[in-house]
Formats: structure tokens, C-alpha cells, sequence
């Protein structure tokens, strides 16, 4: 028995106390935190699942990536970029930056270490925060190890898009081809001479689908919504600086008339493209519900050129697309008819006109058959 309640002991949570706060993940938010805390001289632990610091980063996002924004825009607190560091830095440069942050800062978090649970003990007025130790080694196995943090402060640092999240699609089992999430796409050299498939137009969709194109691969893209895409650029500015410029002085829904004025510049229309603005700007619709413009470094370019194809007909609530009178036809003799919000008089008038274009062709079709047929009874009668 005595041996039994030693064994016991070893898998309860070790009890920790911290001085300090203790700030759960070490990617650019954690390491910002950190840094600053030391300059106020106050001590911390930084706990990060992964092996390493800004793990999304280094372990999640694709070769080609660049930051989006101008690197003054990226910095953390306290340290600006190196002078040698483009504009827009490459994952590579903005992952060192990061790496020689928690050097000059001296964060040195721990890794391998998840956060379970997180509840705060009233009477104690403390933080009680749970976490698995991965890796470790008990009696010469690989072991998960609990321990229970006690701290007065708990900083959450865990990042918007941490977790993937791959969408239930019905049949997606039956699929014989690949399937990956982007946080597991590298490069599109391994797909050259293939069609892929990208769900979603985001600025995840849209660079991927760039990188196909440019690794030879034929990617097409779902856009089950409407999306605002934006250039990088609008004179000679990073697009990002001039809308916070203009959200000073200007309300959000004038620096996004001025924002979308200028972009349709640039882009033209972008319903020439398939895809369609929402009725919300672009800073209206970061601001209310997160959702970030796609700035666009060339899969416009690709779309327009036909390198990147588009499934555009149907929105995810199964509408057509494009509103009234222009949602009945769609692409390879794909129609809707009754789908108008506008009773029998809008499915009347979409029927006429689906009839009259399959009529066209039908009849076109019937002239070349008859032709064929004709011409065939020629030349067997001269046989
Ligand atoms: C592809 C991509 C490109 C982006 N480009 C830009 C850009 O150009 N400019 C810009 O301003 N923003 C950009 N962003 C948005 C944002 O700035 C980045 O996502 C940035 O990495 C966010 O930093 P973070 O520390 O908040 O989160 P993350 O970088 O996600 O870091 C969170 C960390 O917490 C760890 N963690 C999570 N859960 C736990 C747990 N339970 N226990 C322990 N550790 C945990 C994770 O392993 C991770 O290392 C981009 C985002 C993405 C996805
Ligand atoms: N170069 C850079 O700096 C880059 C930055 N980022 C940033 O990373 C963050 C995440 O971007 P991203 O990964 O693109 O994610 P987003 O959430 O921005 O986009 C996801 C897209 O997928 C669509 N979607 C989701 N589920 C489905 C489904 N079941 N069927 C069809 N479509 C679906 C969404 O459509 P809907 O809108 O209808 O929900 C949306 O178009 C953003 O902040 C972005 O700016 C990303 C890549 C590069
Ligand atoms: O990187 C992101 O997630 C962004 O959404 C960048 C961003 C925030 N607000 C903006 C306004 C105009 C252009 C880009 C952005």
C-alpha cells in the first residue's frame, strides 16, 4: 500500500506559487506583456504549449508569407525593427525580430506547457491555473505532469486564431484527395499540375490561392459571402496607415466611402471579379465584428487572368450571389429561378429569362445537330 500512495503522490498537481503574473502563451502578445513588465520591474512566468516562441508563426502559417502591414505597424512594444528589414518583413525576418526580442528582454518562458483550467479562488483572491507538462520523464517513460499555479494575476495571451478550425463538410470522408487546413500548408509545390480546392477568401484563401498559381497548380476558390478586398497600397501609403489617419479626424463611415472610393481606383469593380462587396465598410466591419479586409498583394490579378477560378453563383444562404434582376444565371448551365425576395412576379421574371437563354442555345444546338445529321446522310448516301 505504501508503495501504491508514493505512486499516487507523484501525479498529483505539483503546487506552485508565482511571483508575480503569469501570462499564458509566448507569442507577440505574451512577449509584449513580458517585456514590459520588466521595465516596470516586475516578475512573471510566460507558460507556451509549443516548443518554442510565436508558434503560430514558426509552425502554422506558409513559406510565402509576409507581414500585411508596414513593419512600424508590427512592432512590440519597445524594440522597432532593424533598419536592414524591408517594409514589409518575410515570416523569416519577423519570427528572428521576435527571437531576439525575448533575448534582449530575457523573457525565457516555459514550453511545453498547457494551460488546462483557470478559476479564481474568491477566498483566497488568488489564481488557481492548471497545466500539462508534455515530455516529461518519470521512471524512464514519457509522462504528463500537472501542476497548479497560484498567482494574483493571470494574463491570457492565447491569440485570436489559435486554435484551427476545420468546417464539418457532409461527404468530406468520401473525398479520395488531400485535405489540409491552411495553418498546415507550406507551399504549393506540392500540388503543381493539380486542382485544388480553397475554402474560404480571406486573406488566408486569397495568398494561398496565390501561391498556387505561382507553383504552377490550379487552385479555385470558394466565396460562400461577400468580402472587402482592398489594395495594399492607396497613395503611395500602406492602406492600413491611411485608414487609421482618417479614423482620426473622420467617422468610420466616411473613412470608408474615402476608403472604398479609392480602392475602386485601383481594383475597379470587384464584381467583375465574382465576388461582392458587404453592405458594411471595411472599418465598420473590422471595427463590429473582426473581420479583416483582404489586402490585395496579386490573386485579383490571377482571378481576373483566370488563374484562379471561382465557385460564385450561391451565397451560404443559399441565395444567388448577385441580387435582383441579375441572380438566375449562374456557370455551366446552372440556374435559379424564385429566389428574389420578390414573390411570383420575381420568379416570373427570372423563368422568362432562364427559358430564353436555354432556348438559344437549345435551338443553336438543335441547328448544329440537324447540320451533323444532314451532312452524315450526305455522305453516306455518296458511299
Ligand atoms: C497568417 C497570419 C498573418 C498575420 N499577419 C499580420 C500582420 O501582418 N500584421 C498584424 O498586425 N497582424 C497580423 N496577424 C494577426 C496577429 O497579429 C497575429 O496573429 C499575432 O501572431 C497574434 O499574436 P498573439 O500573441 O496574440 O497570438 P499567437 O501568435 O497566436 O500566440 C499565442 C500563443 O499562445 C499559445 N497558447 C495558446 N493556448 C495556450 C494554452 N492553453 N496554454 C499555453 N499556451 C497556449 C500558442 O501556442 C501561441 O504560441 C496575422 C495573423 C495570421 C494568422
Ligand atoms: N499576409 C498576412 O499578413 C496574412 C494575414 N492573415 C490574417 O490572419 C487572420 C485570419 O485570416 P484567415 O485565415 O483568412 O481567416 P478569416 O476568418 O479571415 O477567413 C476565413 C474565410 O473562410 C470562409 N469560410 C469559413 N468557413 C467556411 C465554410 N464552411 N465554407 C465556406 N467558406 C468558409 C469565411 O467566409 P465567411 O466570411 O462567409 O465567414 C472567410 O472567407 C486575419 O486577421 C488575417 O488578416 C492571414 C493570412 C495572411
Ligand atoms: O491583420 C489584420 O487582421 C487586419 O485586419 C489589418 C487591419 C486592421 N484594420 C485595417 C484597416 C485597413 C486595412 C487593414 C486593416
Amino acid at each position: 500500500m505504501a508503495h501504491l500512495s508514493d505512486h499516487d503522490d507523484l501525479f498529483k498537481p505539483k503546487c506552485k506559487w508565482v511571483n508575480g503574473p503569469l501570462i499564458v502563451g509566448a507569442g507577440p502578445s505574451g512577449l509584449a506583456v513580458g517585456a514590459c513588465l520588466k521595465e516596470h520591474g516586475v516578475p512573471f512566468v510566460i507558460l507556451e504549449r509549443s516548443d518554442c516562441i510565436a508558434s503560430l508563426w514558426q509552425k502554422r502559417t506558409y513559406d510565402r508569407l509576409k507581414l500585411h502591414l508596414p513593419k512600424q505597424f508590427c512592432q512590440l512594444p519597445k524594440l522597432p525593427f532593424p533598419d536592414d528589414v524591408p517594409e514589409y518583413p518575410s515570416k523569416k525576418q519577423f519570427i528572428d525580430y521576435l527571437e531576439s526580442y525575448a533575448k534582449i528582454f530575457d523573457l525565457n518562458p516555459q514550453f511545453n506547457e498547457t494551460v488546462q483550467s483557470a478559476r479564481y479562488d474568491e477566498t483566497a483572491g488568488m489564481w488557481r491555473v492548471r497545466t500539462v507538462v508534455s515530455g516529461s520523464r518519470i521512471a524512464g517513460r514519457n509522462a504528463e505532469v500537472e501542476v497548479e499555479y497560484i498567482c494574483q494575476w493571470l494574463v491570457v495571451a492565447t491569440g485570436e486564431n489559435a486554435e484551427c478550425v476545420m468546417p464539418e463538410v457532409e461527404g468530406l470522408e468520401g473525398f479520395g484527395g488531400q485535405i489540409i487546413h491552411a495553418c498546415d500548408y507550406r507551399s504549393g509545390e506540392a500540388y503543381r499540375g493539380k486542382q485544388v480546392l480553397v475554402v474560404g477568401c480571406g486573406n488566408s484563401g486569397m495568398e494561398v490561392c496565390l501561391d498556387l498559381c505561382h507553383h504552377k497548380a490550379f487552385p479555385t476558390m470558394v466565396i460562400r459571402d461577400s468580402v472587402h478586398v482592398l489594395p495594399r497600397e492607396l497613395l503611395g501609403k500602406s492602406t492600413f496607415e491611411l485608414a487609421v489617419s482618417m479614423m482620426k479626424w473622420l467617422p468610420i463611415w466616411l473613412s470608408d466611402r474615402i476608403l472604398l472610393a479609392l480602392s475602386w481606383m485601383i481594383l475597379g469593380d470587384i464584381k467583375k471579379y465574382g465576388l461582392k462587396r458587404p453592405l458594411e465598410g471595411p472599418l465598420e466591419l473590422k471595427n463590429t465584428q473582426g473581420k479583416a479586409p483582404v489586402l490585395d498583394i496579386g490573386a485579383l490579378g490571377k482571378i481576373s487572368s483566370g488563374e484562379i477560378k471561382g465557385t460564385d453563383f450561391f451565397s451560404k444562404d443559399g441565395f444567388p450571389k448577385d441580387p435582383f434582376p441579375n441572380g438566375w444565371k449562374g456557370k455551366s448551365g446552372l440556374y435559379a429561378v424564385g429566389f428574389t425576395r420578390r414573390g411570383l412576379s420575381g420568379a416570373s421574371l427570372d423563368a422568362v429569362r432562364i427559358a430564353e437563354d436555354i432556348g438559344r442555345v437549345w435551338k443553336e444546338e438543335t441547328k448544329q445537330a440537324k447540320h451533323i445529321i444532314a451532312c452524315h446522310r450526305r455522305c453516306s448516301s455518296q458511299i
